[in-house]
């Protein structure tokens, strides 16, 4: 059985990646996704067989090099996804992953045989913590298992992945015998990963740099790097061991993994794509699809994307303070390193809040189809910061509300000064009201069968009218405790109806503007028909 090879496997000899700047075979890096293997492994992130085929069909669009697809060892699913993952994949290697063991290696064998580019990897621990209490297996025997594992994997592939597991704490002088021992068993790839996320960016690049020159047959195979991120370093430890020479990265869609996770796999190409000027490899995976693979992974693994993390999560591209809000309407480089677009996400997202300015503001009532005169502006934008000091969210009908209430008021007699209720179960419900009635302030007290009652009441006392109260509606305009409320009340007289709106935070506050926006076109509406009386 042949494979394709797709990148010279010496890797480079570089140890500082601008000093090999423009891009040949030999910066082609591969990308190596463990998103059904590793990933899966973390709690909770368990995926159905057909959920996992929608996955690899996607990473394999996508352009990635290898798909892990899982463990065939571990289950009967697990082989079975493996198998049917391998029958579909167009592009992409597939990997299965096996222990130093017969069996496992044989049955891995069996589930990847239908790839068109099938791949072995196979496994064992070098540290000295995991031989002795893990394996409980002298390094001897280790060393005899590596070369083992090989040749059994050799037999059936000829692309063979050897891991050092726990590579990052192994003696050194013990991990150059397994990894020579492992390449002169026939292995084409060798990864050392970074198991438990221990190792820093130097570290680790001064480890490949150091192994490679140790070992005479390293450029007969690939190095590979994997890191895990329990210290918040997976992906600058990727991209250091590839400055120590490693030309293929083992990361996992939105970084999932054991424990902390996997580097992520859209935090190393972006981060290869938008820093290519220090960072010069070229990787075959088409960016645009980076989104939708996120998404996927996040749906299918119910492992939500933090709202801050990098690339895709919901804030990569989403700006609420006003000075960056003002500098991306001015020239969006100001703020931002990437296109959206560039990850499949289909803008930019000024998201209005209390730290907002008028600048975007404005942007925002224009694409709403707002056009206020400046007087009005300033009002509404005041408002509108009142509203945000008072609410998490404010959201684009937020905002609707808040204007057409505004536009409403500039006609009204009538206006609300201040409110205050006393509610409960205690009763009767009071309401002390004060209203600008053209100009003059009156305030008056009530009581009634309920706050608002007793606010209407309160209204009535002050503007006594014949109008009858035909409806009365509220309702949330966005979701959450502190969703503005938006009443609508409507009056009743001689079969007309005149309705108000009023919309605020707090309900009763919404409902006496209501009701003082529907009185004031009745009013309105009286004082005409009197003066055509008259
Ligand atoms: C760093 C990593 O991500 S490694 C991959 C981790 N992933 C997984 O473990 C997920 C899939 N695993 C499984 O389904 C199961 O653990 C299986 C099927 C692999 C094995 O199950 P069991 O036979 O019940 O063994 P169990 O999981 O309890 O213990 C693991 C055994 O494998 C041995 N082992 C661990 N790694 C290796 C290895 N690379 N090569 C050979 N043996 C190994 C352990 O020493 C232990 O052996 P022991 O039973 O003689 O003490
Ligand atoms: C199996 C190996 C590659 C692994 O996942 C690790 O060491 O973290
Ligand atoms: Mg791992």
């Amino acid at each position: 059985m042949t494979t394709e090879n797709h990148t010279d496997v010496s890797g480079g000899t570089s140890t500082s990646p601008s000093s090999s700047l423009g891009t040949s075979d030999r910066d082609r890096l591969l990308i190596f996704d463990t998103t059904l293997r590793d990933g899966e492994q973390c709690p909770g992130a368990s995926m159905t067989f057909e959920e996992k085929l929608q996955v690899a069909e996607v990473l394999d669009d996508m352009g990635v090099d290898i798909i892990e697809a899982g463990f065939p060892i571990a289950s009967q699913g697990d082989f079975e996804s493996v198998r049917e993952i391998a029958r579909r994949a167009e592009r992409a290697v597939i990997a299965g992953l096996s222990r130093a063991q017969f069996n496992d290696i044989d049955r891995c064998a069996e589930a990847v045989r239908a790839a068109r580019r099938p791949r072995i990897h196979t496994f064992i621990s070098t540290s000295p913590i995991h031989m002795k209490h893990k394996l409980q297996m002298e390094p001897e025997a280790v060393l005899q298992a590596v070369v083992a594992s090989v040749k059994r994997a050799r037999n059936h592939v000829d692309d063979v992945e050897w891991s050092a597991e726990d590579g990052t704490r192994t003696e050194f002088e013990f991990l150059c015998r397994c990894v020579e021992a492992a390449i002169g068993a026939g292995a084409t790839t060798i990864n050392i990963p970074d198991t438990v996320g221990y190792s820093t960016p130097d570290e680790y690049k001064n480890l490949f740099i150091r192994v490679r020159e140790a070992v005479p047959n390293s450029d007969k195979a690939v190095f590979s790097v994997h890191c895990h991120d329990d210290l918040g370093m997976a992906e600058a430890n990727s991209l250091a061991g590839v400055a120590g020479g490693a030309r293929q990265i083992e990361c996992a869609v939105n970084g999932i993994g054991e424990r902390a996770g996997n580097a992520a796999l859209e935090e190393i190409v972006m981060a290869i794509k938008t820093r290519n000027d220090v960072l010069p490899y070229t990787i075959g995976v088409d960016t645009t699809m980076l989104m939708r693979a996120s998404k996927l992974v996040a749906a299918v693994a119910s492992f939500p994307v933090q709202y801050n993390k990098a690339i895709v999560g919901r804030n990569a591209f989403a700006h609420e303070s006003g000075i960056h809000q003002d500098g991306m309407l001015k020239h969006t480089q100001t703020y931002e390193i990437m296109t959206p677009d560039s990850v499949g996400v289909k803008s930019t997202s000024l998201v209005m809040g209390k730290h907002s300015g008028r600048h975007a503001f404005g942007e925002k009532l224009k694409e709403l189809g707002y056009d206020l005169g400046d007087n009005a502006f300033q009002d509404a934008f005041k408002r509108f910061k009142d509203l945000a000091d008072r609410k998490k969210h404010v959201y684009d009908e937020d905002i609707e509300a808040l204007i057409d209430e505004e536009i409403g008021n500039a006609h009204e007699r009538i206006k609300v000064v201040a409110l205050t209720v006393v509610a409960g179960t205690g009763g009767p419900q009071k309401a002390t009201l004060t209203l600008d009635i053209d100009g003059d302030r009156q305030t008056r007290e009530a009581t009634g069968n309920g706050p608002v009652d007793a606010i209407f009441l309160a209204v009535q006392a002050m503007v006594p009218h014949p109008a009858k109260l035909a409806l009365y509606q509220v309702h949330a305009v966005t979701g959450g405790t502190d969703a503005q409320a938006e009443v609508t009340v409507r009056l009743e007289h001689e079969g007309k109806e005149y309705s108000g709106r009023g919309a605020d935070p707090d309900t009763l506050t919404a409902s006496a503007r209501a009701y003082v926006h529907a009185l004031g076109k009745f009013l309105a509406k009286s004082d005409r028909l009197h003066a055509q009386a008259s």
